[in-house]
């Protein structure tokens, strides 16, 4: 026995370290690649596979890659990051036991991922079509540490701040240009696919800039959203059915004109400016092009943007395809230049409104702190900013296109000019088909001649159309439009607008700015 143990004793003596850590990862390896084999599933399975990797890479090591949810001092999501998240949903579901889930397109279905400490296993096909495991791991650390000590809460000016959250890969070194150069991509495009099945579509608006702040150099986004499910369509929306083809033509050719762009070497964007009355359908307009187009909407309110500075920032952190919109751009704010500096004036004193229509929408009222000029919003639309990123429509939308500046709305800024005008009987036909579903009627004449000699917006002729009761039907919306129609013609004759009250100088302008869009087109 002392024989054998001295004997041993001195051939371990005899053998240098390396040899026996060379033995131990030897073995090591064998051990683990059946635990990999076994492929445990149980919870204490998964714990040893994790201590167990931590013992193996002592002797071989792992290597890691980390993609972090924002990057950048300015906090922007990283792209990468949510496609590894889109990327690993599917097996996260299967194998993980404590899941995180958010909404996705299709109202019943969760797009679920792994919490924090949760992991993953993945495998990619070596050259010589050997499996190699990878694992994901997700972490999160809390936001940076406030002057006063402990981290942000709920305090730190009444914001949640939530943790930075990471994915970390961990792969063996033996495997590094395989992960690096193959896996890694190709995780990424399959992500982008996953994104594209599940994406929402997002309806953005700023955050005053008041309140981006600073957290130790880190700035919150600029932009909050709510999800988009607005139901309007190009199916849905009345208007000449020439003018809508030839405005989705145009949406088509957009779309897809990426290669275009490139060749004639202009930014890949599209100015589109909306005018016409309230009630034409200028908003739903925009709403049917986002759901064509299946892009997000980013709406800028821009009396809470108090600088141009601020204003290329939001731009910045917009996403391609998207449609940015500002709506109402002559009372957004003061970018008439000096032609209208006189009948402001004139205006103020007797306390009337700026765009000498109606009072101001208490939100429009212009915001004393707001600096954006006119210039500033020339560059965000067409200055070596407005080229980031690529394909974003920007859509502007006014009731009097005759306020705005020349420079503003020229070609190449706002590209495509729409008249949104009161409805014709084609436009009617359309809507008495989609809220009544009725082809034809004895009304439909009496109509068609009202409609010649009075205007109406499609929004008021939508509203006569819709059944207030169950007793309603197609006779009697429609003897009731015939009835609101009648009466706008005898207000007409009086000299008074649609809704009895007096014209103003506004409505006589507006006939005015037709033309010039004529002239335009
Ligand atoms: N051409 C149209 N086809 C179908 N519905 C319409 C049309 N125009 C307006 N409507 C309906 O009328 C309502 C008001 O339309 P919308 O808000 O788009 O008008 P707008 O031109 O944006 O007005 P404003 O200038 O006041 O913002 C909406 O419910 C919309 O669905
Ligand atoms: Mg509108």
């Amino acid at each position: 026995m002392e024989a054998t143990s001295s004997s041993s004793s001195s051939l371990l003596n005899g053998l240098n370290s390396g040899v026996v850590l060379s033995l131990i990862a030897v073995l090591w390896t064998v051990v683990w690649q059946n635990l990999q084999r076994l492929q445990l599933q149980t919870l204490v399975g998964r714990h040893m596979n994790r201590h167990a990797r931590r013992l193996a890479a002592l002797v071989d090591p792992y290597l890691s890659v980390t993609i972090h949810e924002y990057e950048g001092g300015r906090m922007k999501r990283s792209a990468a990051y949510e496609e590894v998240k889109a990327y690993l949903s599917a097996s996260s579901a299967r194998d993980v036991r404590h899941l995180r889930a958010e909404g996705a397109k299709d109202a019943d279905k969760l797009v679920l991922s792994m919490v924090d400490g949760e992991e993953v296993s993945d495998v990619v096909a070596a050259d010589d079509s050997t499996d190699v495991t990878v694992w994901w791991c997700a972490y999160s650390t809390p936001p940076p540490r406030t002057d006063g000590g402990g981290y942000y809460g709920w305090g730190g000016g009444g914001r949640a701040q939530e943790n930075r959250r990471y994915y970390r890969l961990f792969f063996l070194d033996r495997h590094r240009e395989l992960v690096i150069n193959t896996y890694l991509p190709s995780i990424r495009r399959q992500g982008r696919a996953v994104m594209v099945q599940n994406r929402q579509r997002k309806l953005f608006t700023n955050i005053s800039t008041h309140n981006w702040s600073d957290v130790d150099g880190l700035v919150r986004s600029a932009w909050s959203h709510v999800v988009f499910e607005h139901p309007k369509t190009f199916d849905t929306l009345a208007m000449d059915p020439a003018k809508k083809k030839e405005i989705m033509d145009d949406l088509d050719m957009f779309k897809n004109g990426k290669d275009y762009y490139a060749r004639v070497g202009k930014a890949w964007k599209r100015g589109y400016l909306l005018h016409g009355p309230p009630g034409t359908g200028k908003s739903a307009m925009i709403a049917a092009m986002a759901n064509y187009l299946d892009y997000d909407i980013y709406d800028i309110e821009l009396t809470s943007v108090h600088s141009n500075t601020d204003l290329r920032k939001l731009f910045i952190e917009t996403t391609s395809k998207s449609i940015i919109v500002i709506e109402d751009i002559d009372c957004s704010l003061d970018l008439t230049g000096a032609r209208k500096k006189k009948k402001e004036a004139a205006d103020d004193d007797d306390g009337g409104s700026k765009d000498g229509g109606a009072p101001p929408k208490p939100d429009m009222k212009k915001d004393a702190s707001s600096k954006v000029t006119l210039s500033g919003l020339l560059n965000f639309i067409d200055g070596l900013w407005s080229a980031c990123g690529g394909e974003r429509l920007i859509v502007f939308t006014t009731n009097h296109v005759k306020k705005l500046d020349p420079a503003l709305i020229r070609r190449g800024r706002m590209d495509k000019h729409i008249e949104m005008s009161y409805c014709c009987f084609e436009a009617f036909k359309f809507l008495a088909k989609t809220y009544l579903d009725v082809d034809s009627h004895r009304l439909f004449a009496a109509v068609d001649e009202l409609l010649s000699e009075v205007d109406m917006t499609p929004a008021d002729v939508a509203e006569n159309l819709t059944p207030k009761s169950l007793d309603d039907n197609a006779d009697t919306c429609l003897a009731a439009l015939v009835k609101e129609l009648e009466k706008a013609k005898e207000n007409k004759s009086k000299g008074k607008n649609a809704h009895g009250e007096d014209k103003d100088e506004d409505e006589d302008e507006e006939d005015d700015d037709v033309e010039v869009v004529e002239k335009d087109k």
